[in-house]
């Protein structure tokens, strides 16, 4: 009975559910309504409307090429036998772009649950969001609606349900005003009570969003800011406003400027920004709030004094007053906000301002940014490359909200490090019989030891320095042999990772490898073979041998590893100058700052990041004085570091009398240490322009120096944001030159000449071969000549003798040119160099099929015999010309 009288209850609440979703869905969509459905994962959304016949014209898009799960693929087929039009390969952001959909409008487009896949890729979901919308506007019909379902907290408005930090949410509405959209409403997801609709989740069907709290949110479109539309249309009187301690709020009171527009924006954004004024005496607040309204009057929620002060450098009275800027009828986000406020030097009334500040939160107190110089002349005409380049988009670079550490850990860039090697040692061989119970002579049974690992070298982007490279690196011992003709363990190899581009230079100093590449490796100490046990022994004549090998020992070499390249940009300034402060200001690293000279020590490595990933290495020196190349203060020998780095910031402090001789003596004390240092692209900083006298200073080292010279404080962080615009432009036009010139560079490094392998790269796409030969027959044939026993082809592994004729053969067909190392005979104390080459060329040409051209053969080995008579680095130019 009462499981009648459940079931009774189950189907009437399950028929109230349905006739309610069937109300809400009659509220939404309109009969014939277009309705384009975006990034449908697996089309359980688009089957699951289109059985509530609500007489809709459905296409349903998704990013995928095709259907991967059976799920999708019956729901496709279900859609296409009802006539609804499935396209794959949509990009939400590119609507536009798919051929099927350009020429269409559609009355709704719905994005349900939209992601980039991965967890906690805010930002990357933002955008995905704004370049929705942005695409989106282009396929809608006038009055048409937007609507996207978010997962619980991820919108950012007061509906999300415990709401998260602004911050930390996918700031729908601002991303929505992007293609000019504003929110008008926000519901409890609509789709809740689709049974079919199984929401895929960033890690497929089986891991599911929670979409428990989700919230669906309306969009339509709306008019971007423009004069008629924020500029309010009933006039202040300001002839009753002679009071200067008026306030905004006091002002716009009475003024009822209500906007045509019926639909409001719910949740609208407020952006929050200083600005501050230069007054001579007789300001009028009045006035000035008369011209802001007439200005932008109907975004402008409120206006605040927050600072009156009076300028040490000019003596004149500056007031900061803080805007927050909001409106509930015209789309806002940050950019377009920014551009509006920076506007206002435009207005004629407002030519006093001197600093728009950017306010990070509306709750700071402190006045963020006092540009002591006017924006309108001053700032512009600061550097050549920053007016060339102001209308260019720059990425912007990122400000990390996340607070520094407090650890007074000091963490120094290590660039250079001398390591000693060792490779493990071979295991012992076992000696041993065995016995068993019929045969108690059953023969020896001792097992080989395992071979000592070696020690390599890794290439990896994982690290960025040599910190965590010991001194003496030794790799695992192999395991010595058993009983049982057990064989021990071979050792694992001790694999160390170094930056992308570190030299190993032997104690001599000469290149051994360049690991240039991700994943490059470099075997620097070769572990000992394990002895054999005496099993290996056993012979016809000798049955029972009783001896067994010791393991080999690894071997034993000393290197030094160099980073080539320590960061993109080095600070280069007198002690106390302020580059440490600089750093700090622009990055996380936290150098120490003091007011005393020669504070930093060693070098430190900040990173700057911007918008579009992007990350430049800056790296902060010791300072440079007068006579360091005479050993002075610390020298110079630190500069070494600095030619490691792509480009230079020479920084000033322009509190000082005569920065522009400091300038000099800097430049010429790098010049003493490396000529060429003084052609790298370069920035000039004029520091502390918060301090007296520094206006004049800097007017001063105009003159004298015809370069682009930025003015900042680190200190107080005043123009810094230009400072970051040019670091980026300076990046830009690195990567330009680095992409143009690698087509040439070539490099060729032998990891020592006396041992029997050689590595060399090739690091351009020309087609050059290169090979040594080894080794010789050491018994002449008949007709005098000796023939390479085993080869190594350097950019090939090893091949052996037997393969050899028809490998070269084979390999002479893919190449243009090849090169000989010639030394690598020489050393290994086979037939002198000449007469080995000269046999080697005979040998090759007596291949019937060989399509080597000798000529050329010979042309390189010319060059190249020159070159092999001095060291192995004098080869690069000649490689170099080779290929020009
Ligand atoms: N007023 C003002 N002081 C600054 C500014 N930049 C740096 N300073 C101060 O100058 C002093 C030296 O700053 P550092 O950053 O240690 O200078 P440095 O160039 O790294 O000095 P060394 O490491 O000794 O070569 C510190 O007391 C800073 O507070 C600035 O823009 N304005
Ligand atoms: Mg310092």
């Amino acid at each position: 009975m009462s499981s009648i009288i459940t079931c009774k209850f189950t189907q009437a609440l399950s028929s109230i559910i349905a006739r309610a979703t069937r109300l809400t869905m009659s509220m939404i969509f309109s009969k014939n309504d277009s309705v384009l459905l975006v990034g449908e994962g697996n089309f359980s959304f688009s089957a699951a409307l289109s059985r509530q016949n609500f007489n809709i014209e459905l296409v349903a898009t998704c990013y995928e090429s095709s259907a991967c799960q059976e799920a999708a693929e019956r729901n496709v087929d279900y859609l296409r036998e009802n006539g609804i039009c499935v396209l794959f390969d949509v990009d939400a952001t590119k609507l536009e772009e798919c051929p099927s959909l350009k020429s269409r409008l559609f009355n709704k487009i719905i994005f349900n649950f939209p992601h980039v896949g991965g967890k906690m890729r805010i930002e990357r979901n933002r955008d995905l969001l704004r370049g929705f919308f942005v695409s989106s506007v282009r396929m809608m019909k006038e009055n048409g609606q937007v609507l996207v379902t978010l997962c619980n907290g991820q919108g950012g408005t007061p509906m999300d349900k415990p709401r998260r930090r602004w911050d930390d949410s996918w700031k729908i509405v601002e991303m929505a005003a992007h293609g000019n959209f504003i929110l008008t409403r926000v519901e409890p997801s609509l789709w809740q009570s689709f049974r079919d609709y199984v929401v895929t989740g960033y890690r497929g069907l089986d891991k599911q969003f929670h979409t428990a709290g989700s919230l669906t949110h309306f969009f339509i479109k709306s008019e971007p800011p423009m004069a008629h539309n924020i500029v309010p249309r009933n006039k202040i009187n300001t002839s009753k406003c002679t009071v200067d301690n008026i306030t905004w709020k006091d002002m716009i009171n009475n003024i009822q400027d209500k906007s045509d527009c019926e639909l409001k924006c719910i949740y609208p954004c407020i952006f929050t920004f200083d600005l501050t004024l230069s007054t001579d005496g007789d300001f009028n607040t009045a006035e000035f709030y008369k011209s802001l309204y007439n200005y932008a009057g109907s975004i402008i929620e409120n206006i605040d004094l927050i600072d009156c002060y009076s300028s040490p450098v000019d003596g004149k009275i500056k007031r900061t007053y803080r805007i927050d800027y909001k409106s509930n009828y015209v789309p806002l986000y940050r950019r377009r906000v920014v551009e509006l406020h920076q506007n206002m030097h435009r207005l004629r009334c407002l030519r006093s301002i001197v600093a728009c500040g950017l306010s990070q939160k509306q709750d700071r107190k402190t006045v963020l940014n006092r540009i002591r110089c006017e924006v309108s002349s001053g700032l512009r005409s600061l550097s050549v490359t920053a007016y060339v380049h102001e209308r260019e988009p720059t990425a912007k670079p990122l400000r990390s909200t996340k607070p520094k550490s407090k650890k007074d850990t000091l963490q120094y860039f290590v660039d250079i490090k001398p390591v000693k090697t060792i490779g493990g040692q071979g295991g012992d061989g076992q000696i041993s019989f065995m016995r068993l119970w019929v045969n108690d002579r059953a023969g020896p049974d001792g097992g080989d030891g395992g071979h000592g690992g070696h020690v390599i070298f890794q290439a990896t982007t994982d690290v960025k320095d040599l910190r965590h490279i010991d001194s003496v690196i030794k790799a695992e011992d192999g395991e010595k042999g058993y009983t049982k003709d057990c064989f021990g363990k071979n050792a694992e190899h001790k694999v160390m990772n170094v930056p992308i581009g570190t030299i190993v230079r032997d104690v001599d100093g000469r290149i051994l490898a360049d690991l240039e590449k991700n994943g490059m490796m470099f075997i620097a100490a070769r572990g000992g073979s394990g002895g054999h046990g005496n099993a290996f022994f056993k012979s016809n004549s000798q049955q029972t041998p009783e001896i067994c090998e010791y393991g080999a020992i690894g071997e034993n070499l000393q290197y030094v590893l160099e980073v080539r390249s320590m960061a993109h940009i080095g600070l280069i300034g007198l002690p106390n100058a302020g580059k440490s402060t600089l750093l700090r200001a622009i990055s996380r690293a936290r150098p120490k700052v003091a007011a005393y000279p020669f504070t930093t020590l060693k070098p430190h490595i900040g990173i700057i990041q911007y918008d579009d990933y992007e990350q430049i290495a800056v790296a902060d020196m010791p300072g440079l004085i007068e006579d360091s190349h005479k050993n002075r203060g610390l020298g110079i020998t630190f500069l070494k570091h600095v030619e490691r780095c792509a480009a230079l910031i020479f920084i000033l402090d322009v509190a000082q009398t005569e920065p522009w001789q400091v300038l000099e003596t800097l430049k010429h004390e790098i010049s003493q240490f490396n000529e060429r240092l003084n052609d790298r692209p370069q920035i000039i900083v004029a520091n502390k322009i918060d301090l007296p006298n520094s206006e004049i200073n800097l007017q001063l080292l105009r003159e004298h120096v015809d370069l682009p010279i930025i003015p900042i404080s680190a200190k107080v962080g005043t123009n810094i944001s230009t400072l970051l615009k040019e670091i980026r432009i300076l990046y830009d036009n690195l990567k330009v030159n680095a992409e143009e010139n690698t087509e040439l560079s070539m490099y060729v490094l032998v990891r020592s000449m006396s041992s029997s392998l050689l590595t060399v790269q090739r690091r351009s796409s020309l087609e050059i071969f290169i090979f040594a030969f080894i080794s010789f027959d050491t018994e002449t044939p008949s007709d005098g000549t000796t023939q390479p026993l085993t080869a190594v082809f350097l950019n090939l592994p090893i091949i052996p003798s037997f393969w050899l004729a028809k490998s070269l053969a084979l390999l002479t067909i893919f190449f243009k040119h090849a090169i000989f190392v010639p030394e690598a005979c020489a050393d290994s104390g086979f037939p002198p160099p000449l007469p080995c080459i000269k046999d080697a060329i005979a040998w090759i040409h007596s291949f019937a099929f060989s399509p080597l051209d000798i000529a050329d053969c010979e042309q390189v080995l010319d060059i190249n015999m020159i070159a092999s008579s001095t060291s192995t680095n004098t080869w690069h130019p000649t490689l170099d010309s080779i290929i020009d």
